[in-house]
């Protein structure tokens, strides 16, 4: 540690994080597990993103698979010249959506190879049965084609028929070599194929959308926690998003699930106290209205989420509506990296008179606020995915389940202490992930037992005791 810290810019700590993985991969693990609060901003967002941008000049060596259309018909093979055969999670791209930061082709590796080092570090998955893949069909990004150091196929994106054939074909290879119980999780697709690959093989495979589902469970935590520092229950708010993509829908649709369950009323009605800006799927009637703040002013949210990906979108007048209309304003600005968050800490607290409920996805600093310290909570993936994975793996889960999320979401809100409450966190703090990944990962397993849809069979008495059981731990031994 003392070594990484003599770095100064991220980027370089980023560098020598993936240089020891490479290196030492039960020290980097050791460090990354003793230190984590430190080093997941640096291997994972916001610095990540960065990386990705400059991926080709800061190349060393290839983390990962690269699948591209000129292995068409091969990906069996190619599949079988990686090293490791017993492949448990396989995080995959094809970098049109890297983070908030858009089509950043293979660059986007240090995305399935960050997600991947989470896995292993925060959910004990053992690092050999991790497999980072990225598809490469191209990009459509300019910049990048340009770019003497760019490091994939230099063509726009093969789309439709050409597009699906790759992609089946690759995840047929992938059942066919590492069999029906690997986890599949996508990441970091374009809109529509990441809605099309979930529903086209969430039946025949174990596959997870880490960005539609994994941050919907993540969200939705926040929000059950949220309830004990506001008082009353889900249905009891109004929710406006800004942004109906993949996260946003994703988030919308588990909060109305959760609250349907909670309070007997059907899906439908859920809905209706759910709003997004600009989306077809989730119209309400009512007449139409042109930006935020006016939105904010006419369905009077208590809840105000972002998942955007634009950045400085939560402004200084729609912060101010969100605090004259509720005591404790909930505002989530979600969109990642930190330059792309609908608006910083800084500026809700402030802005909110110290009001305001704040989480984001990428980390802020505690901000000081006349005189009192607000640690803003960082409504960040990696709290949930790497525990869900294990509970997928450990009871030998062939399919996915949204009643899994939704376990996974209670799970997270009830590791949320008093203590946490007391200083405004919606979310634990990192530092004891590993405790919370293995409570999620009994939750997951036991919905996964309940539904019939686990075969490693018989279910174990004490699931929490089996998760701990089966992580990877990169313990150093006592030599004589
Ligand atoms: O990486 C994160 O922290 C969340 C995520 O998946 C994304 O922004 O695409
Ligand atoms: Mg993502």
């Amino acid at each position: 540690m003392h070594n990484i810290r003599q770095y100064q810019v991220p980027l370089q700590k980023y560098m020598a994080m993936m240089d020891l993985q490479e290196m030492n991969e039960r020290l980097f693990y050791k460090l990354l597990i003793e230190n984590v609060e430190e080093l997941l901003p640096v291997v994972y967002t916001p610095t990540v993103g960065e990386a990705c941008q400059k991926y080709g000049s800061i190349f060393r060596r290839p983390q990962g698979l690269f699948i591209s259309l000129k292995e068409k018909g091969k990906i069996l093979e190619v599949l079988k010249n990686w090293p490791e055969r017993n492949i448990q999670v396989i995080v995959v791209t094809d970098g049109e959506r890297i983070l908030g930061l858009g089509d950043l082709g293979c660059q986007g590796m240090g995305i399935p190879v960050g997600k991947l080092s989470l896995y292993t570090a925060l959910g004990g998955v053992r690092p050999s049965a991790c497999l980072p893949v990225t598809i490469d069909v191209g990009t459509n990004n300019e910049k990048l084609l340009k770019d003497e150091f760019y490091i994939g196929l230099r063509q726009k994106r093969a789309t439709g028929q050409e597009y699906a054939e790759l992609l089946h074909e690759f995840m047929s290879a992938v059942k066919q070599i590492y069999g029906e119980k690997v986890l599949v999780q996508f990441e970091d697709f374009a809109n529509h194929n990441a809605f099309d690959l979930l529903a086209k093989y969430g039946t025949t495979h174990l596959v997870f959308n880490d960005d539609i589902q994994g941050t919907a469970s993540v969200v939705l935590a926040g929000l059950i926690a949220a309830q004990k520092l506001v008082g009353g229950t889900l249905a009891d708010h109004r929710f406006l998003f800004l942004g109906a993509g993949e996260a946003g829908t994703g988030i919308a649709e588990l909060i109305a699930l959760e609250m349907s369950k909670q309070t007997n009323v059907p899906v439908d009605d859920a809905r209706k106290n759910i709003w997004l800006v600009d989306s077809k799927p989730w119209a309400h009637e009512h007449e139409p209205i042109r930006d935020l703040v006016d939105a904010v002013k006419a369905i009077k949210p208590t809840v105000l989420i972002g998942t955007s990906g634009v950045g400085k979108t939560f402004t200084k007048e729609v912060v101010e509506a969100m605090a004259s209309l509720n005591e404790k304003p909930i505002i989530l600005a979600l969109s990642n990296p930190t330059s792309q968050s609908e608006c910083t800490a800084e500026e809700a607290y402030t802005w909110s008179q110290g009001r305001a409920i704040f989480a984001s996805g990428s980390p802020f600093r505690p901000v000081e606020y006349e005189g009192k310290v607000f640690v803003p909570g960082q409504a960040n993936n990696a709290y949930i995915f790497p525990g869900f994975g294990l509970g997928l793996i450990m009871s030998g889960a062939i399919r996915v389940h949204d009643d899994m999320l939704l376990a996974a979401s209670e799970a997270l809100a009830a590791q949320v202490t008093q203590e946490n409450f007391n200083k405004g966190l919606l979310y634990p703090p990192f530092a004891n992930i590993r405790k919370i990944s293995a409570h999620i990962a009994a939750d997951v397993a036991a919905k996964a037992y309940e539904l019939g849809l686990a075969t490693r069979l018989p279910q174990p008495d004490d699931l929490v005791k089996y998760a701990e059981s089966c992580m990877y731990s990169p313990a150093y031994r006592n030599y004589r």
